[in-house]
């Protein structure tokens, strides 16, 4: 059972994940530009279809479904004329992706108190991580002083990759190892995927208490009431989203890396794969933390025995705002060792480390680079991805 201690509490919490499933990504196809002429169904299908297989953000739509969305953008407005009946019941879903609906404030989650989720209530509205575009500041062009700082930043951060560390046997940290067009390309993904069927939600717990962070599943749901892993959420029935491939070749070289850095450190006898396996990624827990968010002390324990036996490593991306991770040997938030994960991190725990205790204090607001933020329109916070075979 995987259990999430509140930092400051005693109290044991179980940790609550709830999940729906949208398609597996589809690769873009290119597609002529929407005619005016074609019928409003056609055009929102097209339009639909594109924003659901669309490997980039709101901000970089193709051209064509920017046009539609107009259109949809007014249909929805009146109340759904000309829409087939098929999108009526992804009404909110639609208006999440256009920007009609209410948004969430900042960093806050989009679902209905009240209303009943996994824990009692299941997400009407689901998490955007990603700011709507108008709220976007005016960009104004950045001036000599600037570039120069941002290109020293730049500088600085390929060095900082020279900082990788075995922070103890089969504990692996990867400083800015995620380069800035995978870095766009993950909070692209993790936004589309978000906002769709079985996209962000923040869990609670039975008593009604909330998780400080917005949870969603890849490969397979985690049930917070059965500690299971399952194919098919309980609650709505629904698939979990498939884990891109572009994020599994992703975890394979960091992976390969950590596979060197030990190397390094140990000498050529020592047997790499014995302190740190490989692993196969068929399950991702996404989290995404607001300004206050964090996470309890607790361990990762729902995969197969197999699994844990043997040791197979969590994969874990850090993206956005820096946060203080917490682990060590035991519960005791007193006796945990804290590294700080930074946007671009890979951190991996496997071998001998795969059972520590491990949790997040605090995150660290406004440390995401600039360009990032520009370019993703990320919220404030930090995405993480732990990557897990079960
Ligand atoms: O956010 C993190 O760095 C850790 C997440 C985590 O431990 C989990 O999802 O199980
Ligand atoms: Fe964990």
């Amino acid at each position: 059972m995987l259990l999430y201690l509140p930092l400051r509490s005693p109290v044991l919490a179980t940790r609550c994940r709830a999940f729906r499933a949208p398609t597996t990504p589809i690769p873009l196809r290119p597609r002529p530009p929407a005619r005016r002429s074609l019928p409003l169904p056609r055009q929102v299908k097209m339009a639909w279809e594109d924003m659901l297989h669309d490997h980039h953000p709101r901000s970089r739509q193709p051209p064509h479904v920017r046009q539609v969305v107009q259109t949809l953008k007014a249909s929805v407005h009146q109340g759904d004329k000309g829409l087939p009946p098929s999108f009526s019941k992804n009404k909110e879903h639609l208006q999440v992706v256009l920007g009609t609906g209410d948004s969430p404030a900042r960093g806050e989650c989009s679902t209905k108190i009240g209303s009943p989720d996994l824990c009692g209530s299941v997400p009407s509205v689901s998490f955007d991580i990603c700011l709507p575009q108008k709220a976007r500041p005016i960009k104004l062009n950045p001036s000599l002083l600037q570039q120069n700082r941002e290109k020293r930043k730049e500088r600085e951060q390929a060095k900082i990759s020279n900082q990788n560390m075995r922070l103890q046997p089969g504990m692996i940290l990867l400083k800015n190892f995620l380069k800035h067009n995978d870095q766009v390309e993950i909070i692209g993904q993790c936004q589309r995927l978000g906002v769709g069927s079985g996209g962000f939600y923040q869990p609670g717990y039975e008593d009604g208490a909330k998780l400080s962070l917005q949870m969603m599943c890849l490969g397979k749901n985690w049930d917070p009431q059965t500690s299971l892993y399952e194919d098919i959420r309980r609650v709505d029935g629904t698939k979990a989203p498939q884990i891109p491939l572009h994020f599994k070749k992703l975890v394979e070289e960091a992976i390969q890396a950590s596979h060197a850095l030990v190397q390094q450190h140990t000498g050529s006898s020592h047997p790499v794969k014995a302190e740190l396996p490989n692993m196969l990624p068929d399950l991702c827990i996404v989290n995404f933390y607001s300004n206050n968010g964090k996470l309890g002390l607790h361990q990762d324990k729902d995969e197969s025995r197999e699994s844990l036996d043997q040791g197979l490593p969590v994969v874990s991306f850090s993206l956005g705002d820096t946060a203080d991770f917490l682990y060590g040997d035991s519960r005791d938030v007193n006796k945990a060792n804290s590294v700080r994960l930074e946007n671009g991190d890979v951190l991996i725990f496997g071998g001998q480390s795969r059972h520590i205790f491990h949790g997040v204090l605090r995150i660290h607001p406004g440390t995401a680079p600039k360009r990032l933020v520009e370019e993703t329109l990320l919220r404030p916070g930090r995405l993480n991805l732990t990557f897990r075979q079960f």
